[in-house]
């Protein structure tokens, strides 16, 4: 047998499972490192988290993701090459990790790496046929040589494959992470991209779908008017006033009167989205204006999402991603919902910024000792699947 596969075998057998999850965001702040302990696997799964980092991007390294990723255009040959460069960085930065926290590889059983998006083509964005598509790079076969490590990558496209749009994929591990907690509860993620998962009691009504930009607008408004990468703790948006016309203007894209699931990218809601509004309605607003504007767009939306949940009521909503940190963003959020009681999703166990890092490791752990029918009839639009593509080191 080739050693590579006996490997895989053996790994697939062990009661517990030590596995790296990567993912890189749409905020592109860096590479969110979880080091995890999975025991078990599908609705028995445990999973600990044993070490976790956001490790930043190098300056030029960043101002080449944000040049390149989402727009349209940009060359075949800057492409290919990025693809292996997103390996070669997060291969480093997993070796950097490990040696940081005096982790041994050989305690590792595997990486599980999203990758960075490079572009997500859901079928409500275009009109080509070929419907939902999307493309992570960072080549896992690059990632497993680099490191020695067998790695798990490419987790979208078996989602599309099997008539997914690609994302949001965080609904299995909230299906995984809340088979314990007996009441209604919306587990929200406030990324780039804010997107949810609500699951009632009886764990009989799931529903889920991006909700629409999370940090996205606010952070390119920051990049492009005040030269940093983000608004901490919602200060800049505090100062200004909400312009009503142009709020209601944004609330008119397609995106957030389309059915649920939906899913969206920085491909849509970037400044192009924000300036297009300003020009047609003619305004003359203050920077600070249109931050306070954005930063209430994106809990308006977020609200509209979960007031067009069937069937809840007031399900305690608890959140995850950089955006609980935005401390305007979540008093918006808790005074347009007055009826739910909103929490950091660390009151129940999930790490607030580790959360997507250890979904790729709970994804890469079903696949390799799971079995995907346990997804099967949850959901008409969760296909019952295993994610990832699996890279031998040798
Ligand atoms: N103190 C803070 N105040 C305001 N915003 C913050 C703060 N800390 C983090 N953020 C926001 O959170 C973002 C990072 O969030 P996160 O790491 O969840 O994004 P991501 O990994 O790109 O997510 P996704 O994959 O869901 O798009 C930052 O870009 C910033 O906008
Ligand atoms: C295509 C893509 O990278 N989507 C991300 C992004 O960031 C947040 C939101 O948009 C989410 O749908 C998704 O990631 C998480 C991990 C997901 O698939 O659930």
């Amino acid at each position: 047998m080739n050693k590579g596969i006996a490997t895989l075998y053996a790994i697939a057998q062990k009661k517990e499972r030590i596995l790296i999850g990567l993912m890189s965001g749409t905020s592109l702040d860096g590479l969110d490192i979880a080091l995890c302990k999975c025991t078990g696997n599908g609705y028995e799964t445990d999973i600990a988290l044993l070490q976790f980092e956001t490790m930043p991007y190098e300056n030029s390294f960043l101002q080449q993701l944000q040049k390149s990723c989402f727009v349209p255009n940009i060359s075949l040959e800057q492409l290919t090459l990025l693809n292996k460069q997103i390996a070669l960085e997060h291969a480093a930065m997993v070796q950097q990790f490990l040696a940081k926290y005096h982790i041994n590889k050989t305690r590792v059983d595997a990486i599980a790496s999203h990758g960075q998006t490079i572009y997500h083509a859901p079928a409500i964005q275009h009109e080509n046929k070929v419907g939902n598509a999307t493309l992570q790079l960072g080549d896992g076969d690059i990632i497993a040589v680099k490191t020695g490590m067998i790695t798990i990558s490419d987790f979208r496209q078996k989602h599309i494959a099997a008539g997914g749009a690609g994302a949001p994929l965080v609904t299995y591990g909230d299906i995984l992470l809340t088979g314990h907690i007996l009441e209604d509860v919306i587990l929200l993620n406030i990324g780039g991209i804010a997107n949810f998962t609500y699951i009632s009691a009886n764990k009989k009504n799931i529903t889920f779908s991006d909700a629409g930009p999370g940090n996205t607008l606010m952070n390119q408004w920051m990049q492009q008017h005040y030269h940093q990468n983000y608004d901490a703790d919602g200060a800049v948006a505090a100062k200004g006033i909400v312009n009503k016309k142009l709020l209601n203007y944004w609330l008119q894209h397609s995106f957030f009167a389309a059915d649920f699931p939906k899913t969206t990218g920085p491909e849509t809601f970037n400044c192009s989205f924000i300036e297009d509004a300003v020009n047609a309605l003619q305004l003359y607003i203050s920077n600070d204006d249109v931050m306070a504007t954005l930063n209430y767009l994106t809990a308006k939306s977020i609200a509209i999402a979960v007031n067009n949940i069937a069937n809840q009521k007031a399900a305690k909503i608890y959140v995850s991603g950089g955006g609980v940190h935005n401390r305007l963003l979540m008093q918006h959020l808790q005074t347009i919902m007055p009826q739910h009681t909103i929490l950091p999703s660390d009151e129940i166990g999930i790490h607030a910024a580790a959360k997507e890092a250890m979904l790729f490791a709970l994804l890469a752990n079903e696949t390799l000792a799971g079995n995907p029918n346990i997804f099967e009839n949850i959901h008409t639009n969760l296909p019952a699947i295993s994610m990832g593509k699996i890279s031998l080191p040798y």
